[in-house]
């Protein structure tokens, strides 16, 4: 069953349609990508999904419940987590630090289940690579590193769904390989819903069981990878070009 499922979620700002009848399932155990055109309203649906924005019609729904009226934090302690496409670590403190305090955040709203926080943090941190820069100033870390700052801290609030916005801009090809293998484990070991939005299409070829191709506010396609891949109306809309980009 899905963890997370927008039912035909639409948004409108002012006359402008952004998203129009978009009804994605997310399930446990996978990665499940969400692509498109720039502009096509990935990060819009982000924002609905994790109640930033209140959609024009449709509904959210996590674990089968409808949650399109709660607020942020309430979504978070359903287990939504998510990282940002711009980078928002706290500057002044050290990576561990970042990653820390996301972990002292979720005690506090967990009376059951409280984790012993610098065990976990040192458990996440050695999970998505930076126990060797642990101690660094996290303004000074490569692009690439500090989305992984970012990740750790989604990890440290125990998500059952992660929604990734560009989590493989600024890294390095090495970096995003490493960054696939943990991706799929984080689904199929800890069984974790991903919801991927990414443009580096082959990471999202490579690491999603089921993609979803949004063009212009619509669902023009969704499928698994080799299906999604052929289908001439996203070449139209986004392969070609995506995929001539990243050659
Ligand atoms: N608050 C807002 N008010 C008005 N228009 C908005 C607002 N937020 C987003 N939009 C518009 O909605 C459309 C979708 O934007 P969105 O950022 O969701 O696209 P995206 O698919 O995430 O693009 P990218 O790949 O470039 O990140 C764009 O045309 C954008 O200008």
């Amino acid at each position: 069953m899905a963890l997370l499922e927008t039912d035909a979620v639409a948004v409108r700002f002012g006359g402008n349609v952004v998203l129009d009848n978009v009804s994605i399932s997310v399930e446990p155990g996978r990665v499940t990508g969400l692509i498109g055109p720039n502009g096509a309203g990935k990060t819009t649906l982000f924002n609905i999904v994790t109640g930033l924005l209140a959609p024009t019609h449709g509904r959210v729904l996590v674990d089968g419940a409808d949650v399109t009226s709660l607020p942020p934090y309430k979504r978070a302690h359903r287990g939504l987590a998510r990282t940002f496409q711009r980078l928002e670590p706290f500057v002044s403190l050290s990576v561990r630090d970042n990653v820390r305090v996301a972990g002292q955040i979720r005690n506090a709203w967990r009376r059951a289940g409280r984790i012993d926080l610098d065990k976990e943090t040192d458990r996440v941190l050695e999970l998505v690579g930076l126990a060797g820069v642990a101690g660094r100033d996290v303004a000074e870390l490569p692009t690439g590193q500090a989305r992984l700052v970012e990740l750790g801290r989604a990890l440290m609030t125990g998500p059952g769904v992660l929604l990734l916005d560009e989590p493989a801009s600024g890294q390095t090809e090495q970096e995003t390989e490493a960054f696939g293998r943990l991706l799929r484990r984080l689904a199929s070991r800890d069984g974790i819903a991903i919801c991927l939005v990414e443009h580096d299409v082959g990471l999202v070829m490579d690491v999603c069981s089921m993609i979803y191709v949004l063009d212009y506010g619509k669902v023009i396609a969704s499928g698994p990878p080799e299906a999604v891949r052929a289908d001439p109306a996203v070449i139209d809309a986004y392969l070609g070009s995506a995929e001539e980009g990243a050659a």
